[in-house]
């Protein structure tokens, strides 16, 4: 007889350590600080800790504590467990130095492809499939997991990738014959191994994430996916007698999915009931309800793992009650790597807001709470509820969170579309900026130096006085518009050093976001970002960045450009609000980047660009899901230049994803130049540009930001010679991939000449010297 599934539980927790300690300790290894046995031990005392916590938090059964470390991304982790990528281990782990090169590549070869996992703002390494891969169980590393909580009093839930969706998130190299799926039995198999393996060692649960079962957007329909899965499910539940499977369906809800795995044999099945997912979904409790057998544990992820907010428990409970199944576990919708760890760690936030919120460590409290009501009532956990009541009434009543005046002015747009002049009627007008045919250019940060960034954290910490930091920021801007002309760049930018990170700093200067000094949250491997939480209505109090562009362009006669991060970019970034919906909240936030741009154009900035590098990872995994959301996204940006005059020219930058599906929303955005992400692609974007007939200046990447390599000229001659086979001369821009803050100076100058170089050998052979306007 298996262990019953705990009643509390949750999906996944943040593995990047309350003190970032995975991160000083990969850093510290990649530097050569520590060795491979120091990084073992480190990790191995984050992960017990880790246990330890979650057990004082509330996670007292047992399994009801999954174990999601992974030393870079979870993957990686699985592929390199059922052999998808050839693998090397050490008995206990995986072979480190091989692990590391695919992550981050070596001198001579290119780390694996890094891609959004989902809707989220964290990135996956991309396995790659050949015809030739044998898959083979690596169980090692799982196994240590297992023995070393075990020794520390913990019998925790092995967690892998399900093989649904490791398939699904694959690619093929090039030359592969078969499809990913079509090697899903022979995939199967050697699960069956790696779960045998766990079993024969005496665990009784396993956890499978399945994501791909709540997506239909990819290259599988709902029902080919739900077919395969009742297929491979009921291999892997007949063949284990000793052990069960969870199966989790995240970031979504299941719809063909359902049934497929209600019925195939597994013991529980993980959903996420989070606010968002059953806002577009409205009648997935019900389906629950109806499709979930009594033998197969539903595990309701009822508190979310994506959001800060606190939960509802009140509304929760009765969500909970209402399910007919006769035993319930409380979880969380997703993993909470999305989120912070505790909201203890953050003593300045303003304490009406800082009651609202609940990080990973308040939810699992969350979690267990509900539980505990479930079993034996609400007045168990009496102070816990009353607590939650109070932050949903207090946050509703709030007058930090409405301000009437941002409600009328969202209001007045009623069906305004945010449309500018003609284009025909704006390139007349722009022709004044006199740019050269090609015109280079770069997407805005420059490095962000060690002194850029000590002088902010010395700014922070009061150690340096405004007037101190401002006159670092300014020796910085100095440098970067001498750089660029010095280089032969046609429009220059002020470098961004002023900006801790696109999306926070704009955060730090809007009413209506609270950032966090300790909120850090995983983006991919050792870096993390803070997501800003927007808890109320959006209005900006003073210019943000008309200062730091004006004083650039008083230090050059060049065209400078000044920089704005979008509306669905800052929202796609932040910690969104629940009570109004995510349209209105982009729109407050393109009005007040409207006031902006109209304060840069009375400044005399004649170039303005609005970035958006979220738009496609905002796009619902639901096929019809998708025109309402391209609708208000497209609409928030093009609020932001509603109102500029034909002369100025706006720009937008994308970069991050794979733009094609998206192609005809980026024209709507309606911008007179789109630099877009495309070297790392060889430039695949332009044909997804021609067939849609865009007409309006260009700019596909040509130098790869992502790689600290050094384009020769030769190599960006064949980049700028492939984009003008599919762009008129007259409309292309010659830029990089994305901004250049992670990158050094010695390499970005080489790599910027060589840019100007190979721009100046293009318009020799194209025979262009008469400006043009775009
Ligand atoms: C473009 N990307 C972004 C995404 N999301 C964002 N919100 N922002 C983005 O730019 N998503 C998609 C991609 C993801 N890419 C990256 C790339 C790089 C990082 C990264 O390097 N993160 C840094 C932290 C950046 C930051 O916020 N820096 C602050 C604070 C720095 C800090 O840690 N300070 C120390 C003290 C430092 C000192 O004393 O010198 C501290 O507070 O302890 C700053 O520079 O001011 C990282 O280190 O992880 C992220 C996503
Ligand atoms: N302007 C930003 C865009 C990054 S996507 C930068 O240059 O870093
Ligand atoms: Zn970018």
């Amino acid at each position: 007889m298996t262990t019953p599934f705990p009643a509390a539980t949750i999906t996944g927790y943040p593995r990047i350590g309350r003190r970032r300690e995975l991160k000083t300790a990969l850093e510290s290894l990649w530097a050569g600080r520590i060795d491979t046995g120091e990084f073992a031990q480190t990790t191995r005392s984050l992960r017990v800790q880790t246990y330890h916590r979650l057990r004082e938090l509330g996670l007292t059964e047992d399994y009801a504590i999954p174990a999601t470390h992974s030393h870079y991304d979870h993957v990686l982790d699985t592929a390199l467990t059922v052999g998808l990528i050839p693998s090397a281990t050490t008995g206990t782990d995986f072979d480190l130095g091989e692990y590391f090169a695919l992550a981050r590549g070596t001198a001579d070869r290119s780390p694996l492809e890094m891609t959004k996992w989902f809707d989220t703002n964290y990135h996956y390494l991309v396995p790659e499939l050949e015809d030739a891969t044998t898959f083979k169980a690596h169980p090692q590393h799982l196994l240590t997991l297992v023995s070393e909580a075990r020794t520390a009093g913990h019998r925790v839930r092995p967690v892998l990738v399900g093989p649904l969706t490791l398939l699904t998130l694959a690619k093929t190299a090039p030359g592969t014959a078969t499809s990913p799926l079509e090697r899903l039995d022979e995939l199967t198999a050697v699960y069956l191994d790696v779960l045998s393996i766990l079993s024969a060692a005496g665990v009784e649960w396993i956890q499978l994430d399945e994501p791909a079962l709540v997506t239909d957007s990819g290259e599988y329909s709902d029902e080919e996916l739900a077919e395969a899965a009742a297929r491979t499910y009921a291999t892997l539940t007949s063949a284990l007698p000793h052990s069960r499977l969870l199966v989790t369906a995240p970031y979504g809800s299941l719809r063909a999915g359902l049934p497929a795995l209600a019925d195939s044999g597994i013991g529980a099945l993980g959903v996420d009931l989070s606010p968002a997912v059953r806002t577009l979904d409205p009648g997935y409790v019900d389906r629950l309800a109806e499709a979930v057998p009594s033998s197969v544990r539903l595990v309701a992820g009822i508190v979310d793992g994506r959001n800060v907010w606190a939960n509802d428990l009140t509304a929760s409970l009765e969500t909970l009650r209402s399910l007919p199944q006769p035993e319930v576990s409380v979880s969380t919708s997703t993993s909470l790597l999305h989120v912070p760890h505790t909201v203890a760690d953050e003593p300045a936030l303003p304490v009406d807001v800082a009651t609202w919120l609940s990080f990973a460590e308040e939810k699992v409290t969350e979690v267990e709470a509900l539980a505990a009501a479930l079993s034996e009532g609400r007045q168990s956990r009496e102070s816990a509820f009353a607590r939650a009541d109070r932050a949903q009434r207090t946050r509703a009543e709030s007058t930090t969170v409405h301000n009437p005046a941002v409600a009328d002015r969202t209001a007045a747009l009623r069906d305004h579309d945010g449309r500018r002049g003609a284009y025909a009627d704006r390139l007349a007008a722009q022709a004044s900026l006199d740019l050269p045919v090609l015109p280079t250019t770069t997407i805005g940060s420059f490095p962000q130096t060690r002194e850029v960034r000590r002088a902010r954290a010395d700014h922070r910490a009061g150690r340096i006085d405004d007037a101190g930091y401002e006159a670092i920021m300014r020796a910085e801007i100095d440098r970067v518009v001498a750089l660029q002309e010095g280089i032969g760049l046609d429009v220059v930018v002020h470098g961004e050093p002023e900006r801790n990170d696109m999306v926070q700093y704009f955060a730090e200067h809007l009413d209506g976001f609270a950032t966090t000094e300790n909120g850090w949250v995983q983006s991919y491997g050792s870096r993390c970002v803070r997501p800003p939480i927007l808890y109320g209505d959006v209005s900006r109090p003073t210019p943000i960045t008309v200062g730091w562009s004006t004083y650039a362009a008083s230090r050059t006669e060049l065209p400078v450009k000044g920089m704005l991060t979008g509306p669905v970019t800052i929202l796609a970034w932040s910690f969104a609000r629940e009570d109004i919906s995510l349209a209105e909240s982009a729109d407050q936030i393109a009005l007040a980047l409207a006031d902006e741009v109209a304060d840069l154009e009375e400044a005399g900035i004649g170039i303005i660009q609005i970035d958006e590098p979220a738009l496609r990872e905002l796009l619902p995994l639901r096929r019809v899901d998708r025109p309402a959301y391209l609708d208000w996204s497209v609409r928030a940006f093009r609020l932001v230049a509603a109102n500029a005059a034909l002369a100025t020219q706006i720009h937008t930058h994308l970069c991050y994803s794979e733009f094609g599906e998206i192609i005809e929303a980026i024209d709507a955005l309606d911008a007179d130049v789109t630099s877009i992400e495309a070297a790392r692609s060889r430039m695949e974007v332009l044909a997804d540009i021609s067939e849609a007939d865009f007409d309006r200046g260009i700019g596909p990447g040509v130098y790869d930001i992502h790689s600290p390599r050094v384009p020769s000229v030769a190599e960006l001659t064949e980049l700028v010679d492939s984009a003008l086979q599919s762009v008129d001369a007259s409309r292309l821009w010659i830029n990089p991939d994305c901004g250049l803050k992670t990158r050094g100076y010695a390499e970005v100058e080489a790599a910027l000449a060589n840019l100007v170089t190979a721009r100046d050998a293009a318009l020799a052979r194209i025979g262009a010297a008469q400006p043009t306007a775009v």
